[in-house]
């Protein structure tokens, strides 16, 4: 069967999507990738900066990030630059795909997961709901179309998560994607199911995308 969007809800169209994504990201140069790594680092610190954790607003925040893996954009130096000023928490692959999530800083020892091949740090686990003052999401994606449906590795790990805690929830926390410049895909490209929760925006090394309501700033 290969008629577009067969299945019952686009899963045969995303699989091909994310095979396609994932094929052109490997054949980004690593310069490329490092330049564009570079180049993000910087627009999410400007962002988190100036528009979405002002300084002075609140006490300490904390961030959920994650720790990109080669070929994804590296996060390593944002989140180094982000570490003393903020909290900062990475996720760690559960049972039944669910995530949980472990205190990281500069120099903490990582081991590989036993369900995805990225690193976690060994450190005592948490619930979302039991970190306090996160202020942003930071997502891994392979796309984001302008609607804010993502594509992923397809555990459906984020997927799941991200389903626990609606986008249009009063204080939703903003989660916003990270993807490298020929990932931003035009509106209506993801196939998204009912429960599949948009992202607010995407960072770029071109700079952050809001998106629908969120194209007000943040
Ligand atoms: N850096 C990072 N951390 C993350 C995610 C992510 O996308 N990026 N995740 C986002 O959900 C979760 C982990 N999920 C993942 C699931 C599958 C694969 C993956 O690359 N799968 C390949 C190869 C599997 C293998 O050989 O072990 C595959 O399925 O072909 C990666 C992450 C939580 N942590
Ligand atoms: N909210 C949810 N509840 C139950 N199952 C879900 C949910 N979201 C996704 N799934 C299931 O998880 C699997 C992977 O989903 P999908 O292909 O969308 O992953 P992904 O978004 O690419 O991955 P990830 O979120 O891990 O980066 C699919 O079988 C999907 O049906």
């Amino acid at each position: 069967m290969t008629r577009s969007g067969s299945g019952i809800d686009g899963h045969d169209d995303k699989v091909r999507l994310r095979t396609w994504l994932r094929e052109r990201r490997e054949a980004l140069e690593p310069a490329d990738r490092a330049a564009q790594s570079r180049d993000l680092a910087r627009q999410v610190l400007e962002h988190v900066g100036s528009t979405i954790l002002p300084t002075g607003e609140g006490g300490r925040s904390t961030i959920a990030a994650y720790l990109g893996v080669a070929p994804e954009p590296d996060t390593i130096a944002l989140l180094t630059a982000l570490a003393p000023d903020h909290d900062i928490v990475v996720p760690i692959c559960e049972p039944r795909y669910q995530l949980s999530w472990a205190a990281w800083t500069p120099g903490t020892p990582l081991e590989r997961s036993v369900r995805a091949p990225v690193g976690e740090p060994g450190g005592r686990r948490f619930a979302f709901t039991e970190l306090t003052g996160v202020r942003l999401i930071l997502v891994p994606a392979l796309g984001i179309d302008q609607d804010g449906q993502r594509v992923g590795q397809g555990g459906g790990y984020y997927d799941r998560f991200l389903a626990d805690h609606p986008h249009d929830a009063p204080n939703a926390v903003p989660r916003l994607g990270i993807v490298y410049r020929s990932e931003l895909l035009p509106a209506g490209r993801v196939p998204a199911r009912p429960y599949d929760q948009p992202l607010h925006g995407a960072f770029t090394a071109d700079g952050l995308r809001l998106f629908g309501a969120r194209a007000t700033p943040v």
